[in-house]
């Protein structure tokens, strides 16, 4: 059965429900001669074996930072804020999170993905989530299908989420792993903020600024898992990406597949045990109003070892609006992004868009087509409200000949004006993204929830 969606933004998007879905299991998969078809890439996203070339990205000794030498401070604000302005990776050691705790956080994923596969399931990610398991997304996507099975659930600070997620989907008996991955996100949200005071620093907004917009944050853990394959020339662990979130904390074993695309080709990030590789997302790129880069990376697999992979998505507070800091616009810097909320592009990305590398750019898009689409129904309601009003009124007869035509025009013209829900009077509608701000007069300009808008969210619009 396959069950037809609303026409999605990406092509191989969700096609089939998940119970027709074919299942990924690696081991059985590995004994076929060739991999099945929806596991090969396309020739141009194919892994090249030449990528074995390194990428030398910044490592940061964050010892001095922390323990508040100024001028260490400095010299790390400045060395992040390179790398950010380049690729957008750049590695931390001497971070303050202990060995012991990042090696049990390695134990359970282990211990996870060895589990057959009935028992994983038991967490699976449902359709349209972003928590839960997921073998290689089959039932999600109907193509190029990534060789590997994750795990991945929220996190909010001082909060019981993670425990909860294990204990709720798996059992009173994986509740020492949800202690575990509990202090694991606390440490990564602590680690999160400190770099994000250094990017405040680094972007001439302040220490406190990004500090205190993610204080309150609504993040995801994600343990990612890629069994060998027999044909790692086919395929991918995970594609070509910019990370949709704000920022990436990852921690890989010592097997190596992190690629970046970097100077037009791929390279390698080698595999560093006391060091966390670190990434600005699209949501930061917006938040920097694109001046530091969310960069294009990917894993590939190898046929001799599995290869893990802890990444900590750093995410805003869901409704939590997403614009730039005031000092970073400008008449030379105009809004590269429109305001939005994290709800909105992650529910684009899990429900009708895969993430790539132009995720930001879709959104941006897609938002506004919705917003379009919700206006005219907006339009149409507000005006034959106006309409039957006026049907009584036989001398104003003559004027709803005149009011269905200038609402013609008005969607015609799209113009910046529109009548609101209450009064029936004009207020001018916030501008365009950029629109503005190439007049000087930015004010920004809230989006709508994107998936869901409402009449609400266009009143809210349009008032
Ligand atoms: C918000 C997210 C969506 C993905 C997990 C987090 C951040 C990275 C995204 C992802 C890894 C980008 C590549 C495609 C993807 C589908 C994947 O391969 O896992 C993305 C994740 C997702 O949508 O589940
Ligand atoms: O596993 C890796 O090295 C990268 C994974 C990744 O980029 C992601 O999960 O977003
Ligand atoms: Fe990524």
């Amino acid at each position: 059965m396959v069950r037809r969606r609303r026409r999605e933004v990406s092509p191989e998007i969700e096609v089939e429900s998940p119970s027709s879905a074919v299942v990924f299991d690696a081991e059985l998969l590995n004994r076929e001669k060739e991999i099945p078809a929806r596991f090969v890439w396309p020739e141009d996203e194919k892994p090249t074996p030449d990528a074995d070339e390194e990428l030398k990205v910044p490592l940061i000794d964050l010892a001095g930072f922390l323990s508040g030498r100024p001028e260490a401070s400095e010299d790390v604000a400045r060395l992040v804020g390179e790398a950010c302005g380049k690729h957008g990776f750049f590695q931390v050691v001497n971070h303050g999170i202990s060995p012991e705790l990042v090696t049990a956080a390695h134990r359970c994923v282990e211990a996870f993905f060895s589990m057959p596969l009935r028992e994983k399931q038991r967490a699976q990610r449902k359709p349209g989530e972003s928590c839960g398991y997921a073998s290689s997304f089959t039932g999600r996507f109907s193509a190029k299908l990534p060789w590997k099975e994750t795990l991945s659930f929220r996190f909010s600070p001082s909060s019981s989420l993670v425990q909860d997620f294990f204990v709720r989907t798996l059992g009173d008996e994986f509740r020492h792993f949800g202690e575990v991955y509990e202090e694991y996100c606390e440490a990564m949200n602590k680690l999160s903020l400190d770099i994000m005071e250094i990017l405040g620093m680094s972007l001439g907004v302040g220490r406190a600024h990004f500090r205190e917009f993610f204080n309150a944050n609504d993040s995801i853990m994600r343990l990612n898992f890629y069994p060998p394959c027999q044909k790692p020339e086919l395929t991918l662990g995970t594609g070509p990406h910019c990370d949709p979130t704000s920022l990436t904390i990852l921690h890989q074993d010592d097997v190596g597949g992190l690629q970046v695309f970097a100077d037009g080709r791929w390279k390698t990030i080698r595999p560093k045990v006391d060091a966390f590789v670190v990434n600005i997302g699209d949501t930061f790129m917006a938040l920097s109003n694109g001046r530091y880069r969310s960069c294009l990376h990917r894993a590939v697999v190898n046929r001799d070892a599995a290869r893990k992979s802890l990444a900590f998505f750093l995410c805003p507070a869901l409704e939590k609006v997403v614009a730039p800091p005031g000092r970073l616009v400008g008449p030379a810097s105009p809004r590269a992004y429109p305001d939005f909320t994290w709800s909105a592009l992650l529910e684009f990305t899990q429900k009708h868009y895969r993430a790539d590398m132009k995720t930001l750019d879709a959104f941006s898009q897609w938002i506004q087509g919705t917003l379009r689409k919700q206006e005219d129904d907006f339009l149409s309601l507000a005006l034959s409200h106006s309409i039957s009003g006026l049907q009584g009124c036989r001398f104003l007869r003559g004027a709803r000949v005149k009011l269905w035509s200038f609402h013609a025009f008005l969607i015609w013209q799209r113009a910046p004006v529109a009548i609101n829900g209450g009064g029936g009077w004009w207020r001018r509608r916030p501008r365009a993204p950029g629109e503005a701000a190439a007049k000087g007069k930015d004010k920004g300009c809230l989006l709508p929830h994107a998936a869901n808008s409402t009449q609400n969210s266009i009143k809210h619009w349009l008032i």
